[in-house]
């Protein structure tokens, strides 16, 4: 059954789009309920107008300059983005799409709009998702950096730490006025040598104990100041004149140990003696010194406390004997 012509005219009246027939000079001939209904004015009101003053201040260059301009150039325009003007003063944008109906000597244009408010909405929360992630990088990346700051001052400190920690078993070790290794170390290095000793090495080696002659006069004529550079001084020819594998430290006041790993005792006398008469004809300044010393080798069963007995004894014989000598014990 053909659809009657009265109800083509009503379905046209409340297609679910706004519609609007407008002639060739741009008047509007007719306006659909639909698009009455968005504009809020009845659609008597809306005839006979031109068409153009349905939207916007900005919309009428658009529809102008595209709309009507396309229809009348190739017969048909899509989708060209419009806002209408609203009885309650606000606007509604529309999506519109429009075809010349009639000849060219009587044309006229069928407008059809959707509104885009979905649209609109949609393109706002998207841009608003947008800045959202746009902050979220944002702050990630400050987190980042704050991370990476933190991470170079930790880095820093832990150097600093490490440097310290290395000063500190270093200065715990050594003698402040010497940079000699100091008693505490000597008994480290002495324990390491007897076990090694001991055990399935069998090492041999050589003890002996150094001492200046005479030191205190020196103080007393010259100064402390002055008896420091010559502890300082002596400090430096003991690391000079002895071999890599030896080992001297400063054990109290004008005393010295020496450690002299895989030596035999004539080995560690004939070194020893060479020490001694390097001291005694070295240009000291303002006062020349010289040292005595007492030698010994390891026995077995030997201990720190026996071995440092028997240099001692062998020292105390060299002061007794004139001093400036080496004498083994
Ligand atoms: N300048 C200085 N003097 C020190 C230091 N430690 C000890 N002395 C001095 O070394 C001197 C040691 O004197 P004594 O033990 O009497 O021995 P000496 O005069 O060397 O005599 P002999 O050892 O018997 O030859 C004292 O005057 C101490 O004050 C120090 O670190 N610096």
């Amino acid at each position: 059954m053909n659809p009657r012509p009265a109800d083509i005219a009503r379905w046209w009246q409340f297609a679910p789009s706004g519609q609007v027939v407008v002639d060739g000079k741009g008047y509007t001939v007719l306006v659909n309920h639909t698009l009455s209904d968005w504009l809020g004015f009845p659609s008597e009101q809306l005839v006979n107008r031109l068409a153009s003053e349905l939207f916007t201040c900005e919309s009428r260059m658009v529809y102008q300059g595209v709309l009507a301009y396309r229809v009348a150039d190739v017969g048909s325009v899509s989708e060209v983005h419009l806002s209408l003007n609203l009885s309650n003063g606000d606007t509604l944008p529309v999506l519109c799409s429009a075809r010349r109906l009639g000849d060219q000597k009587d044309p006229q244009i069928l407008i059809s709009m959707q509104p885009i408010v979905r649209k609109d909405q949609l393109e706002r929360e998207l841009l608003e998702a947008r800045q959202a992630a746009q902050t979220a990088l944002e702050e990630k990346e400050a987190v980042i950096t704050e991370l990476e700051s933190m991470r170079t001052t930790l880095k820093s400190h832990n150097e600093e730490l490490q440097r310290l920690t290395m000063r500190l078993g270093h200065e715990a070790k050594s003698d402040p006025l010497t940079g000699l290794p100091n008693r505490r170390h000597l008994d480290v290095a002495l324990k390491e040598l007897l076990s090694r000793a001991e055990g399935f090495l069998s090492e041999g080696f050589c003890m002996a104990l150094l001492d200046i002659d005479h030191f205190k006069p020196v103080n007393d004529e010259y100064g402390h100041a002055v008896g420091d550079q010559v502890l300082q001084q002596l400090a430096k020819l003991l690391s000079s004149k002895l071999r890599g594998q030896d080992f001297a430290a400063r054990i109290g006041g004008e005393e010295f140990a020496l450690l002299m790993p895989k030596t035999a005792i004539d080995e560690a006398s004939n070194a020893l003696e060479r020490l001694r008469q390097a001291i005694e004809v070295y240009h000291w300044q303002p006062v020349p010194i010289t040292v005595s010393l007492g030698v010994t080798s390891y026995l077995p069963e030997d201990t720190s406390e026996t071995l440092l007995a028997r240099a001692d004894r062998a020292l105390y014989t060299a002061k007794r004997e004139g001093r400036n000598r080496l004498v083994n014990g």
